[in-house]
């Protein structure tokens, strides 16, 4: 018998740096959505956000490293890899990659609230099905966004990810969690000098590239919180 394919979130992100919040979220959604794991796409680069300020990628995907322990979470730079930084290139490339995986693209409402100003975000939309995380201060400018009106025609429970086999899109699912109120933002403001600590000796700098490896799968998700 043909074993289920593995259901992946993908949470892209600049983790300028990874906080307790990303991890929350993600193993929220992973159990909302019937999920085997997420893997969180460290970005090179947001092509809408300023280069200044931002953190070495390696900084950032070492705390993305530290928010994952123990969970199934798998921190990786693959868009260094792929030599993609637009999101659309990245999923066709993933999903070409990987054509035994099924895969749901994780996203905070902040994000929502300007997806429309993504490259081709329908194309992204018909790629795979997206899963949103509501999110402090941004849930209205989410839900009255010009992608918001395109994409409700086709929101569907949350209950509907779990059964395998059905997944289509465009889909969208909205998910609402306790609100987390953590941001990358705020870490920065509170302590300026978090790359540099990060950025110290490392004996894993090179699994930077490593591919993605095909992990344990985690049926049971557990709900703890991080740092
Ligand atoms: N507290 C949160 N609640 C819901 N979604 C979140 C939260 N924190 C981050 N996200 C989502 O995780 C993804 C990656 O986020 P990102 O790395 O930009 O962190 P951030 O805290 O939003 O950073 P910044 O404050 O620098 O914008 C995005 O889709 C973002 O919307
Ligand atoms: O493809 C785009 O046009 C695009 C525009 C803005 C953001 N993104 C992606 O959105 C994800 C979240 O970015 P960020 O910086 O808000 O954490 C990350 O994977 C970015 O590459 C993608």
């Amino acid at each position: 018998m043909r074993s289920p394919p593995q259901l992946t979130g993908l949470l892209g992100g600049s983790f300028n740096p990874a906080h307790g919040g990303h991890r929350r979220i993600s193993l929220f959604a992973a159990q909302a959505l019937g999920l085997d794991e997420v893997w969180w796409l460290v970005s090179p680069g947001n092509p809408l956000k300023p280069r200044a300020g931002m953190a070495p990628l390696k900084a950032r995907l070492r705390s993305a490293r530290q928010q994952a322990r123990r969970a199934p979470i798998v921190p990786t730079a693959i868009e260094r890899q792929l030599g993609t930084r637009y999101t659309i290139d990245t999923l066709r490339s993933l999903v070409r990659r990987y054509p035994k995986r099924r895969f749901v693209w994780l996203m905070g409402a902040d994000n929502l609230a300007q997806f429309h100003q993504w490259k081709d975000w329908r194309q992204i939309a018909r790629t795979m099905p997206i899963a949103v995380i509501a999110r402090p201060g941004y849930d209205a400018a989410a839900m009255t966004s010009p992608a918001m009106a395109w994409l409700r025609r086709y929101r569907v429970p949350a209950a509907s990810f779990r059964k395998r086999g059905q997944w289509s899109a465009p889909a969208l699912v909205l998910l609402r969690f306790d609100p987390d109120h953590r941001s990358a933002t705020a870490i920065r403001r509170a302590n300026a000098g978090w790359a540099e600590a990060l950025a110290g000796p490392d004996r894993n700098d090179d699994k930077h590239d490593t591919p993605l490896r095909d992990r344990l799968t985690f049926r049971s998700i557990r709900t703890e919180e991080g740092a």
